[in-house]
């Protein structure tokens, strides 16, 4: 059985408050797109675990697959499983690979064991992996709050744009990210998104993530800048960076003509 863990965007970022736990509350809508990891489970006698594609730094056993597995492990008696995963999403990015991964290793699982469990369930696994993980259980455009798990289906439909996604060499680390944000309340309340049109986004939506990033990394902002002059009706930094994406009602052409050489567009 094969999957395809999706990576996401976020369409504006909030933080609002700093908690006691050390983690932040935010407000974001989260949104799937096509770029996607693979997935496979099959029968095995004994479970193993294999990778090809990108490299992930880090031990296997830190791995969100083996994470998500463990989990569920500790609490199923399951039978030997072989699960191979196929990393195309770039990590360090913003878009939410690694705890895609994990999310759909939980379903995955879920289906091909016939653990049973609801949605519900399935997201109360997924929050002791990462905040990121419960978004990828129901995986459709959400209204986030608290660390990002608390979600609520908003109707944004961009299918008819096309989405591209531009990841610079650099790397930045969510942890550092979140140090360095001043936490405050939002000009604009994301669950009101849908209600004006996204060539006028720009004017209301923002990341808060880009006030501290851009000026550490000047060519983050760059990417963003050069998207709209491609004509994008809406460019933002995702996440904690460092991708950028942007939302074209027609990309054009010649692409390499606004941005660095070497770049890695995703579309
Ligand atoms: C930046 C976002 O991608 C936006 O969707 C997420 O908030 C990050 O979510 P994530 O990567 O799943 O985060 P986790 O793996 O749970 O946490 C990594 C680190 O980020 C910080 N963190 C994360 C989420 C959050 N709401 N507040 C935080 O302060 C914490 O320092 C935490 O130790
Ligand atoms: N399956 C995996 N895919 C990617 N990274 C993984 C995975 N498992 C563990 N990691 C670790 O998690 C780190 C960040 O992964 P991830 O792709 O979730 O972050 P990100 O791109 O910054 O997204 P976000 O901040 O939105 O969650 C990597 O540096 C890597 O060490």
């Amino acid at each position: 059985m094969i999957v395809f863990p999706n990576a996401k965007i976020n369409i504006g970022l909030n933080v609002v408050s700093r908690r006691e736990d050390g983690y932040h509350n935010l407000e974001t809508i989260f949104y799937p797109v096509k770029l996607a990891d693979a997935l496979e489970i099959a029968d095995s006698d004994e479970t193993e675990f294999s990778y090809s594609g990108l490299h992930i730094d880090g031990a296997p056993e830190n791995n969100l697959v083996y994470k998500a597995y463990s989990l569920l492990k500790s609490d199923f008696e399951l039978p030997g499983l072989n699960i191979h995963l196929h990393k195309v999403i770039p990590f360090g990015a913003g878009l939410g690979g690694g705890s895609s991964d994990a999310a759909f290793v939980l379903k995955l699982i879920n289906e091909y064991c016939s653990l049973g469990l609801n949605s519900t369930e399935l997201k109360q696994y997924a929050k002791e992996i990462g905040a990121d993980c419960p978004f990828f259980i129901e995986n459709k455009a959400s209204f986030a709050r608290g660390i990002g798990d608390q979600l609520e289906p908003i109707q944004i439909d961009l299918s008819k744009f096309e989405i591209v996604i531009v990841k610079p060499q650099i790397s930045v680390s969510t942890p550092d990210a979140y140090r360095n944000i001043k936490p405050s309340q939002p000009s604009f309340n994301l669950k009101e998104l849908n209600k004006i049109p996204l060539e006028e986004w720009r004017d209301f939506v923002v990341n808060d993530f880009e006030k501290t990033v851009f000026p550490k990394y000047p060519e983050i902002q760059n990417i963003k800048e050069a998207l709209y002059k491609m004509g994008a009706l809406y460019a933002a930094m995702s996440g904690s960076g460092s991708a950028v994406f942007g939302i074209f009602r027609h990309l054009p052409a010649n692409t390499d003509k606004f941005l660095p050489k070497g770049i890695f567009i995703y579309r």
